[in-house]
């Protein structure tokens, strides 16, 4: 059987039938497309307004969101099949996930359960696991950027700022969304894979409680709540004992000192005490029955759009010449 990739790369722009708008993001609509030769094969065409993109300086990270998304080969991460240009847009054929944002089923429920939300974290760690063996960094955590497919699987979307990094190395740009942004992005000291690390602390205690540890009216106030550190946060009841403790490790003011930022990386993670009795190889296999229901969105419901402001993501500021390999 040909890889997936190989499968649909004959598919051209020309073949795709637009069947309703999934969402809108920054740079353009989001349409749920299929095909013209096999209907029954549905897809997620991002459509990107280049005149945008330039605006806005960007050309070189959705360069890089093409180039990771391509090579990334994930059961958790959103995939990338083909990408097309014409005049005004470049476009990108993605697997589709029906079920919405993570996002809106959280904002709908007000918060998560322990266990759905180490499912939702498990998923995370999983797509971290394997963006961090290849030396990618993904910088933009939040319920937001996390997509159901049609059984309620998690899946890691929107790789705008996720950057490829050598070991040992860091980057400066700053980049992210202020609830999330770590304490080393701020202070502009360079940054790493910790920094995802720190994401996957803020986003627990934001599935646990319905928000983030770091809240206030203006993003400098954020940053201020930031840097006087989880210690300061005081923790509903509903984050257990254990739970409490796996996000002080997460969000360790240092970021060499973050479980899961040492040798051991991501797995280190997985072995805390929280996750004690989840079932990795059924996650990995997908075998588990997700606790996550999804509403699925289609051609014929029309509350297509998520209803939710999401937060917006700061967007470095850096350029490069592009276009030519879409
Ligand atoms: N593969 C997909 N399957 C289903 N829906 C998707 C998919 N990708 C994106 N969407 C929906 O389309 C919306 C817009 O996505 P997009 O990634 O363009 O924008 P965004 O998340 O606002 O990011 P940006 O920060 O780049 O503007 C998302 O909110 C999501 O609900």
């Amino acid at each position: 059987m040909p890889a997936v990739n190989e499968a649909f790369s004959k598919i051209e722009l020309s073949d795709l039938v637009m069947e309703c708008t999934l969402g809108i993001g920054g740079f353009g609509r989001v349409e749920l497309v299929s095909w013209k030769k096999n209907p029954e094969l549905t897809f997620a065409l991002k459509c990107l307004k280049k005149q945008h993109i330039v605006r806005t300086k960007q050309q070189e990270h959705i360069l890089s969101e093409r180039t990771i998304l391509f090579n990334a080969r994930s059961n958790f991460i959103c995939r990338l099949y083909k990408t097309f240009r014409d005049a005004k847009f470049v476009y990108m054929l993605m697997e589709v996930c029906l079920g919405g944002e993570v996002w809106t089923v959280l904002r709908n429920v007000g918060n998560f359960d322990e266990s759905t939300s180490r499912f939702v974290v498990a998923c995370v760690l999983e797509a971290f696991q394997h963006l961090h063996d290849r030396g990618i960094i993904f910088r933009d955590l939040k319920p937001e950027n996390l997509l159901l497919d049609n059984q309620g699987y998690v899946k890691l979307c929107d790789f705008g700022f996720a950057k490829a990094i050598g070991p040992g190395k860091k980057t400066w740009t700053f980049c992210g969304t202020p609830e999330y942004v770590s304490p080393e992005v701020i202070l502009n000291k360079g940054h790493s894979f910790p920094t995802d690390i720190w994401q996957i602390g803020i986003l627990l205690f934001e599935l646990l409680t319905g928000s983030p540890p770091f809240t206030a009216p203006d993003s400098m106030k954020i940053y201020g709540a930031i840097l006087r550190g989880i210690g300061a946060v005081e923790f509903p009841p509903v984050v257990g004992k254990s739970a409490r403790a796996l996000i002080k490790r997460l969000c360790k003011e240092s970021p060499s000192e973050r479980l899961g930022s040492g040798s051991g990386g991501i797995a280190d993670v997985r072995k805390h005490k929280w996750f004690q009795g989840f079932d990795w190889a059924g996650l990995r296999r997908m075998s588990i029955v997700p606790p996550l229901r999804p509403k699925i969105r289609g051609p014929n419901d029309a509350s297509n759009f998520d209803k939710f402001e999401p937060r917006v993501s700061i967007p470095p500021d850096e350029i490069s010449g592009w276009d030519n390999d879409f």
